[in-house]
């Protein structure tokens, strides 16, 4: 809901409001651009009276004084018959320069305030503000439940490059554009009567008739009284009109002034819609607040950006939009329920979906919000969902908790569940353990053990689709992988072997073909950094296999650590593929698994092959920023990796601690025990701000975690709260 009231009317607006936003930010130099030419004596040191003096006395044909809100004073006057205009120095009263209003200026205003087209244009630009009200609300609610709560709204952001972009931008820029947005909305309807009246209305004209000679205006009481702050506009009288007299605006309100014995003589105070008026007009132009002025047109410029990466978003979201697969309700005999925001769930869904009917059922694809009361010839059912914001549901599975809970108790399908995450979130597929929990709670028999995925990865969704052929009597294998990467060869330059004959591991570089690496959009490589994955698709398979790259394009190799796999397809290949042959295989960025810049210490924890990008790091680190390396093999004799690197890492300082731990020899230990062992230590770098990477199987993060949890006590800590601040990354398989 939040984000159809965001990107609708974000679409029907988009271009409307490129424009207001372009013609609002050149109007923004404006206010600089007087500013800076205006001379503005301090607060009480000028009255009226004293400047009207200084004018007239250079300019004896003084007709009106004007007073912008930036604080420039300009003088209309008449001088033999010709009129002109000036900018005073009110110091001096003296000219600094003619005064000529621009012409570019004018037009761009015009263009703002009614795309030059009379009162239609104007209706169109307040309907465009009020819409962009509703957009950037409806924005930053989205954004705030996506966060996991409002606390979370700085932290660091996920997702594509667009959607990060968008968010990013949004995020900066979201208060000044609803700034814009709701003075824009509230001077429209004030301009179209929905709101009251805020013109300030001048009081009746007063009668006078004097014979007597005029005062000089240096002298009339009522303006020495108003100081040039105030002023807004001053109307002298026709000179030989005797019942004529001045008229002043000032911030107060209106009135006249006697000409000949100086006394206000009648005067309308501003009243409250026009000051409002005033204020939130100031707020919208930024006019007589240069700096304000300067934000807004910054902020306006934020507006093509998000409309562009907005449409983006919307594109790619149109194009995976769920495809309908499939029987209906009452005749399938398996129902998948999806949970997706992103719609990449539904893409792993549809696969599923395809090979279980090609294998024979008949299958029921909806959202998890369809849950429905009955499914008569259902047999099973697998949900398979996404989690936001802080375990949060995703949008197509926002309602089905509370529907399950409202669900009869009779209906009890086996299911199973298949949760989507991403192992940087502290609550990892935390909806899908919920919905597991839900459903085990109300007596339904489970399938298989649920699965959870972490970013996508298509080999684990391979693997758990071959359980659920087995557990449906089906011989499954369904591949999918989003955003299917372009693959290109790659040749094998050298290898090196370790490892026990029963699991053997080796180090392997692979040189880029000639026409250089390529990334998941299939464009030209950018370069890519040690942590990032190389995607290895084995021959007669479409399931690309993900190893984390131990090297970077500018070492002119893809180094990979692989460890032989009973059965494994992939590592098999690998192991015996042969110097000069080449795979088949692409890079896939993996930017939030690597140290961050700046001098903070880092902890790296790996195990086994683990330590390709730990080494990787280590190489890098020609900063020689603190790096503390904790790492877990079987036997030193037979794997020992990167031993010869690391040597050197710690002779040059790029790694200032080396801390290993064997668990095939005799008092055998597991990394975890190293780290308890080392916990005093651990805890003072984790307190000067360290950095924990960890990379391995799941078993040793898991380990790692406990052991972290238990170290990191007495400072009031825990990994999750680590990772919340991004200081705790993973790279597990
Ligand atoms: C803003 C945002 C918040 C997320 N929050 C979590 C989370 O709390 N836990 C988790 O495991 N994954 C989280 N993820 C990862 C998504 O669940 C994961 O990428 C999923 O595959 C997206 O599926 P979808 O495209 O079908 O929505 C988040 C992703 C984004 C973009």
């Amino acid at each position: 809901m939040l984000r159809k009231l965001h990107s609708i009317p974000g679409l029907i607006v988009g271009i409307f409001a490129i424009v207001l936003a372009i013609s609002g930010a050149i109007m923004a130099i404006h206010p600089v651009l007087e500013r800076s030419q205006a001379v503005v004596p301090a607060a009480s040191e000028l009255s009226v009276a004293q400047l009207a003096d200084r004018i007239v006395s250079h300019y004896p044909g003084t007709e009106q004084i004007k007073r912008t809100p930036s604080g420039s004073v300009i003088a209309y006057y008449s001088n033999d018959g010709s009129a002109g205009a000036v900018l005073i120095n009110p110091n001096t009263g003296k000219a600094i320069a003619p005064y000529e209003p621009s012409r570019f200026f004018r037009w761009v205003k015009d263009l703002h305030r009614s795309l030059m087209l009379g009162d239609a244009g104007r209706g169109a630009v307040g309907i465009a503000a009020a819409l962009m009200t509703v957009v950037c609300l409806a924005g930053l609610l989205f954004l705030v439940r996506r966060q996991g709560g409002w606390r979370n709204l700085a932290k660091p952001l996920k997702g594509t490059l667009a959607q990060r972009l968008h968010t990013q931008i949004g995020r900066v820029t979201v208060v000044i554009l609803l700034l814009s947005a709701l003075s824009g909305t509230y001077m429209s309807a004030t301009r179209f009567g929905l709101l009251p009246d805020a013109s300030l209305k001048e009081p009746p004209f007063p009668t006078v008739n004097h014979d007597a000679p005029r005062a000089p205006v240096g002298d009339l009481k009522a303006l020495r009284s108003v100081d040039l702050a105030q002023l807004e506009e001053l109307v002298f009288p026709f000179p030989d009109d005797p019942q004529d007299v001045y008229s002043l605006r000032t911030s107060r309100g209106a009135g006249f002034v006697d000409p000949v014995t100086g006394a206000l003589l009648s005067f309308t105070p501003r009243p409250v819609p026009s000051g409002i008026y005033g204020l939130i007009y100031q707020l919208h132009t930024g006019e007589g607040l240069w700096w304000l002025a300067v934000i807004l047109g910054i902020g306006a410029l934020g507006i093509p950006a998000l409309s562009m990466t907005g449409t983006a978003i919307w594109w790619r979201r149109r194009r995976s939009a769920p495809k309908s697969v499939g029987h209906s309700r009452d005749d399938a005999d398996t129902v998948i329920l999806v949970g997706s925001e992103g719609n990449t769930t539904w893409g792993f869904a549809e696969a599923l979906a395809t090979a279980l009917i090609d294998g024979g059922l008949r299958v029921h694809l909806a959202a998890m919000n369809s849950l429905a009361g009955s499914y008569p010839k259902a047999r099973r059912m697998i949900l398979m969902t996404a989690t936001y914001g802080e375990g949060d549901a995703p949008a197509s599975a926002s309602g089905f908790l509370d529907r399950l809970e409202r669900m009869p108790d009779d209906l009890k399908l086996p299911y199973t569940v298949l949760g989507f995450g991403d192992r940087q979130f502290p609550a990892f597929c935390g909806f899908a353990k919920d919905v597991d929990h839900a459903l085990a709670r109300k007596g339904w028999p489970r399938l298989i053990a649920a699965e959870w995925i972490d970013r996508k990865n298509s080999q684990v969704f391979n693997r758990w689709s071959r359980r659920l052929g087995e557990s449906t009597g089906l011989k499954l294998s369904v591949n999918h992988t989003p955003e299917r990467p372009a693959t290109q060869p790659m040749t094998l330059l050298d290898r090196e072997s370790y490892g026990e004959p029963d699991s053997p591991i080796f180090v392997l570089r692979f040189r880029p073909s000639a026409s250089g690496i390529k990334n998941t959009r299939g464009a030209e490589t950018r370069p890519f950094e040690a942590g990032d994955l190389i995607g290895i698709l084995p021959p007669g398979s479409e399931t690309p296999r993900f190893y984390s790259l131990a090297s970077s394009s500018e070492d002119g190799v893809a180094e990979i650590c692989v460890r032989k796999h009973q059965g494994g397809l992939c590592s098999t290949h690998l192991q015996q593929l042969q110097p000069g042959e080449e795979i088949d295989a692409f890079i896939q960025p993996n930017p939030d698994f690597r140290p961050t810049t700046g001098g903070s210490p880092v902890v790296l924890i790996g195990a086994g092959t683990g330590i390709g990008p730990l080494a990787g790091f280590i190489r890098k680190n020609g900063a020689r920023k603190p790096m503390y390396l904790y790492w877990g093999g079987r036997n030193p004799n037979s794997d020992f990796l990167y031993r010869d690197v690391l040597t050197r890492c710690l002779e040059d300082k790029r790694l200032s601690e080396l801390n290993t731990a064997f668990s095939r020899v005799e008092q055998g230990h597991y990394v975890q025990d190293r780290l308890l062992a080392d916990a005093s230590r651990l805890r003072q770098v984790i307190n000067n701000g360290g950095q924990v990477l960890v990379c391995g199987g799941r078993e040793m993060a898991q380990g790692v975690m406990t052991a972290l949890d238990e170290i990191l006590a007495p400072l009031k800590l825990d990994v999750s709260a680590l990772r919340a601040e991004g200081r705790y990354l993973e790279d597990v398989y």
